[in-house]
């Protein structure tokens, strides 16, 4: 498995912009920025990028874009009102609901036999395991991506974290999301 450990000066933004791609697990620290909006005006051609190829109107790329930041600052236990970005208009379509599976996972609570789990690691998963609990109890600002080919662990590590982080309660903290793309998945059960 590939580990690609990345120091991020602006954590928030950097997650907004990876939204709608590839990633299966996101670890992002609590950010205290001032200049939100400044931010948004600087990297929205590149986060909105991605929906100007399927989407005309620009008025929809930006709320695709709010939307997704919605989500994340939500799964985080904030309101994206709080950042001073352009109104959401919000939508009742179920249909836009990307991120309801990880809402979902957010639910599952756990049991001893799950955290048995943790213990069939091998070295390698068990060290990117470590790592990553390692930055979150210890509130170090951090973004990891678990990327690989096929059939090389991401979804087993996922799977022992979505397991474990209920029984340590560190969803509780706000630097801790678990994030994945269910649109590209196939095999969206755990
Ligand atoms: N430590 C382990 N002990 C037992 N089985 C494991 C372990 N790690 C991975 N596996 C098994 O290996 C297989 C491939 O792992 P997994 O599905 O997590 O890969 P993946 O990288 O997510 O693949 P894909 O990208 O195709 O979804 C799965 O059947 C998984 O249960």
């Amino acid at each position: 498995m590939q580990h690609l450990l990345m120091d991020h000066p602006h954590p928030l933004v950097d997650a907004c912009m990876i939204v709608g791609r590839y990633v299966n697990v996101l670890t992002m620290h609590d950010c205290e920025f001032t200049n939100i909006r400044g931010l948004w005006n600087k990297h929205f051609d590149a986060m909105a990028e991605d929906y100007h190829r399927t989407h005309a109107s620009d008025a929809s790329v930006l709320q695709l874009e709010l939307k997704d930041i919605a989500n994340i600052v939500k799964s985080m236990g904030k309101d994206i009102n709080n950042y001073s970005l352009p109104e959401l208009h919000e939508s009742d379509d179920p249909s836009q609901d990307y991120y309801r599976e990880l809402t979902e996972e957010r639910k599952i609570g756990y049991d001893e036999e799950d955290l048995k789990l943790i213990e069939t690691l091998n070295a390698e998963q068990s060290y990117g395991f470590n790592e990553i609990l390692a930055h979150v109890v210890n509130k170090k600002g951090k973004v990891f991506f678990v990327d690989g080919p096929g059939g090389t662990s991401k979804t087993y590590i996922r799977h022992c974290w979505l397991r474990f982080v209920p029984s340590a309660k560190l969803l509780l903290q706000p630097q801790l999301m678990v994030l994945q793309r269910p649109a590209r998945r196939s095999n969206n059960s755990l």
